[in-house]
């Protein structure tokens, strides 16, 4: 949760740190895993003991070892190696069936390669391209003393030459888990484009996220799937077939099509459920705990030897999950939060003492209230969960913490404190919560949208399993989900982009 409110000028210098008590939440980079590799892999056949090959750990470096970079990359490279179906079966693989020859004019023997722009798996993105010469370099993040430039390589998403199923035997499920966000159905409608372009015919949506997998009374439809008998091919359980014919008009719309739900993720009963449907491919649209529970249920795959590939991608308006650029739906949500800092700005503007406030998402993380800050220009005092986080003691359907209504909290606060000097202040509230977040995707979301979603079926093709697609220092890429998931990401209080907003208030920095 986040709050950025608007004073009239009047009112500019009110005692703000009264109100605040400041932590110094850092962004958190993660602990480290197990590194333990239970068996070499071998070249076996069907059907054949599990050959489970556990994450790496962050290891332990001593700087005054001159190996220690070496050391850092090799560890690197196993931490973000892509899990892989390959990693359990012997498969072999066959041609792609995804080509973008159809599309255009036949001149000749071309390269083919070339034609479709496949995607090898050798190919890197850089991760971090600053080089810090000091720790104390705004927003630096070093991995030694002395800040030393260490490569990071992550994998290239997109279309690879060879794939590891058959599109005619494929069955793909796709699952819309969490709160909603901007640009869900634009994901939706392209990983069912991109899997009919494979030649897959079997896509199915699981409705109301994770609970459609096992919950026996949930049978609700859409209604346009329910009214819709022309493109209705099978309609039973809770199961929804989805077509592009279907699917194609569905970004018009926020929210999503399949419907999203939070908790009651029981990850034997969604594998249970997984393996009587013949699920191959999973889609799992969601957040951090999303993805924790996309890599439980690629990990219980992998322990009931399935072979089942599980490919996430990162959605919240939060924008709280570690190392990408940014989420699908966070963008949008900026420029409608926006909006409600302009409606507030005009109200304060407009009456006598007046101050607006208005209270923004982020659970705890204030990246919507930073941005959506530095957009409008119109912020006096923004306020992040990273300054100050009030827990309730409760939590939701998923476990997530409930935080007190900071909007509330700051509203009696500020009224208080006018009473108690005297002054007559006129505090005009916003609220646009579910505003910002329940609208359709904005031109820049759903252009990610719409690369996220190809590559998370590309990635699936490429036998990959337990990774996201996702956009990291503007090239589109896989991580694995245990990567990701490790904490939740914060607005860094020594960032530059922070400090811009501070520039940009005027504010004092309450860190
Ligand atoms: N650590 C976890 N392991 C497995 N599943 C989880 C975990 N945390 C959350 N989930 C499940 O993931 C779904 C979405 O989680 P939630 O936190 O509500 O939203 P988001 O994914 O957007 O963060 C819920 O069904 C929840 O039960
Ligand atoms: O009222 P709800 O649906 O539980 O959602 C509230 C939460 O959803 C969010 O908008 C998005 O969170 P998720 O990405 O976890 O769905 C948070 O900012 C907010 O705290
Ligand atoms: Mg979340």
């Amino acid at each position: 949760m986040a709050a950025a409110f608007k004073t009239s000028g009047s009112f500019c210098s009110t005692q703000q740190h009264q109100w605040l008590q400041s932590t110094r939440d850092q962004i958190l980079h993660g602990s480290s895993h197990s590194n333990v590799k239970q068996c070499k892999s071998k070249k076996i056949k069907k059907p054949f003991p599990l050959c489970v090959k556990a994450t790496s750990s962050k290891v332990e470096l001593d700087f005054n070892d001159p190996s220690w970079k070496q050391k850092f990359q090799e560890d690197w490279e196993k931490r973000f190696n892509l899990p892989s179906i390959t990693d359990i079966y012997d498969l072999k693989p066959r041609p792609t069936t995804f080509s973008l020859k159809k599309n255009r004019t036949p001149t000749g023997d071309e390269n083919v390669d070339m034609w479709n722009g496949y995607v090898n798996n050798d190919d890197r993105a850089l991760l971090k391209v600053i080089k810090y010469s000091s720790p104390t370099s705004a927003g630096a993040e070093c991995i030694d003393p002395d800040c030393s430039w260490v490569e990071q390589w992550v994998h290239r998403a997109g279309p690879r030459k060879e794939i590891y199923y058959e599109p005619e035997e494929v069955k793909a499920a796709i699952v819309t888990c969490g709160g909603l966000c901007p640009g869900l159905n634009d994901v939706i409608r392209q990983i069912v484009f991109t899997l009919e372009t494979y030649g897959v015919k079997n896509i199915v949506g699981i409705p109301f996220g994770y609970r459609g997998f096992f919950e026996k009374g949930l049978k609700e439809i859409p209604k346009l799937i329910a009214h819709d008998h022309d493109v209705l091919k099978f309609c039973f359980d809770n199961i929804i077939q989805l077509s592009r014919h279907l699917v194609e008009n569905i970004n018009l719309n926020g929210g999503s099509f399949l419907g999203v739900s939070r908790g009651g993720a029981k990850t034997s009963e969604i594998v249970d459920s997984i393996q009587a449907r013949r699920i191959d491919m999973l889609f799992v649209l969601g957040g951090n705990g999303t993805h924790a529970g996309a890599n439980a249920i690629h990990e219980e795959c992998r322990k009931r030897k399935l072979k089942v590939s599980v490919v996430a991608v990162p959605k919240t308006i939060d924008n709280d999950i570690l190392l990408m650029d940014k989420t699908f739906g966070f963008d949008t949500a900026v420029e409608e939060a926006q909006r409600a800092i302009n409606s507030a700005y005009i109200e304060a503007r407009s009456a006598y003492h007046g101050i607006g406030l208005v209270k923004l998402m982020g659970r705890s993380s204030g990246f919507i209230a930073m941005h959506a800050s530095l957009s409008s220009g119109q912020v006096d005092v923004c306020l992040i969960p990273e300054d100050l986080l009030q827990k309730s003691g409760a939590t939701d359907a998923s476990g997530n913490v409930i935080f007190s209504d900071i909007g509330v909290h700051m509203q009696q606060k500020i009224k208080m404190h006018f009473k108690d000097i005297g002054v007559p202040a006129d505090v005009k509230y916003i609220d646009p919560t579910y505003m910002v977040r329940a609208c359709r995707a904005n031109a820049s979301d759903a252009i990610l949208c719409t690369v996220l979603g190809q590559n998370a079926v590309h990635g699936a093709f490429a036998g990959f399993s337990g990774i996201t697609s996702c956009i990291c220092n503007t090239h589109y890429v896989y991580l694995p989900i245990t990567e990701v998931v490790k904490a939740p990401k914060r607005v860094n209080p020594n960032s530059r982009m922070w400090h811009r907003c501070l520039t940009s208030t005027g504010q004092p920095d309450f860190h």
